[in-house]
């Protein structure tokens, strides 16, 4: 579903690259962790994975086509079988919560029968159904996750990226939203999440791709945060 063939990322005026020489395989359905030191070249993986840049070098298939020699109009639907979720929600502030999920709907032309039908069923799935009127800052920090949630998933992605998704969240309320994503993982979505939670990476026991530096130092299926050498 993902995958990377020697791939590099140098940023212009940085001595250092971001990413060196990475090669990872993600197959469809599988739910894997990528962590690493601050720095170590987690966001620049997944901006990669959205053709929000290009690589210096290198080749990535996502579903299978390579994405860099994708013309820029083509991008726009390429990216519609990625869901992404980030730390800090990035919801809009003066919608209300089925707004926020719908809009992800209209900007991809769904229709208003059809939205009306998905939004309540998605709203439910990640537990905030009789929410929906609410605005965003009428809810709890796991909720209004919950929502960018719902509104990355509506239309029923290959692939969630998911950059700290548990960032901002307690560590209660972390389990519920990986609870949350294991549940989406299991409907045969490609999971991707940077993380530096490592309680939460050692308690799935998922697939873990550790980076340092931009390379890979460590990938390891039922994997943990931090190896033991
Ligand atoms: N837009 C940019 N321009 C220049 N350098 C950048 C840019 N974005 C990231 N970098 C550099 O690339 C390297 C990798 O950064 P990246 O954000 O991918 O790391 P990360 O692992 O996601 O870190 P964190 O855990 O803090 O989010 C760092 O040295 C960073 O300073």
């Amino acid at each position: 579903m993902i995958r990377f063939e020697k791939v590099s990322k140098a940023y212009p005026g940085q001595a250092n690259a971001a990413l060196d020489t990475v090669s990872v395989d993600v197959e469809k359905g599988e739910f894997v962790f990528l962590v690493g030191t601050s720095g170590s070249g987690k966001s620049t993986f997944l901006r990669l994975v959205l053709r929000e840049y290009r690589p210096t070098a290198g080749r990535i298939y996502v579903g299978g086509k390579e994405i860099n020699r994708l013309a820029s109009w083509k991008v726009p639907r390429m990216r519609r079988q990625i869901g992404t979720v980030f730390q800090d929600f990035r919801l809009l502030n003066n919608k209300t919560v089925d707004e926020n999920v719908a809009f992800a709907l209209q900007v991809i032309g769904r229709s208003r029968s059809e939205i009306k039908k998905v939004v309540p069923e998605t709203l439910e799935m990640v537990g905030l159904e009789g929410k929906g009127d609410r605005m965003p800052d009428e809810l709890s920090g796991g909720e209004q996750q919950r929502v960018a949630i719902a509104r990355a998933f509506v239309n029923r992605p290959q692939i969630l990226i998911c950059d700290e998704p548990t960032g901002n969240l307690d560590p209660t309320t972390s389990v519920g939203i990986m609870k949350l994503l294991d549940r989406i993982n299991r409907t045969g979505t490609t999971v991707v999440m940077a993380t530096h939670d490592a309680g939460i990476v050692d308690q799935m026991r998922k697939r873990v791709i550790e980076l340092d530096h931009g390379r890979v130092i460590r990938d390891q299926a039922q994997g943990v945060y931090g190896f033991q050498h």
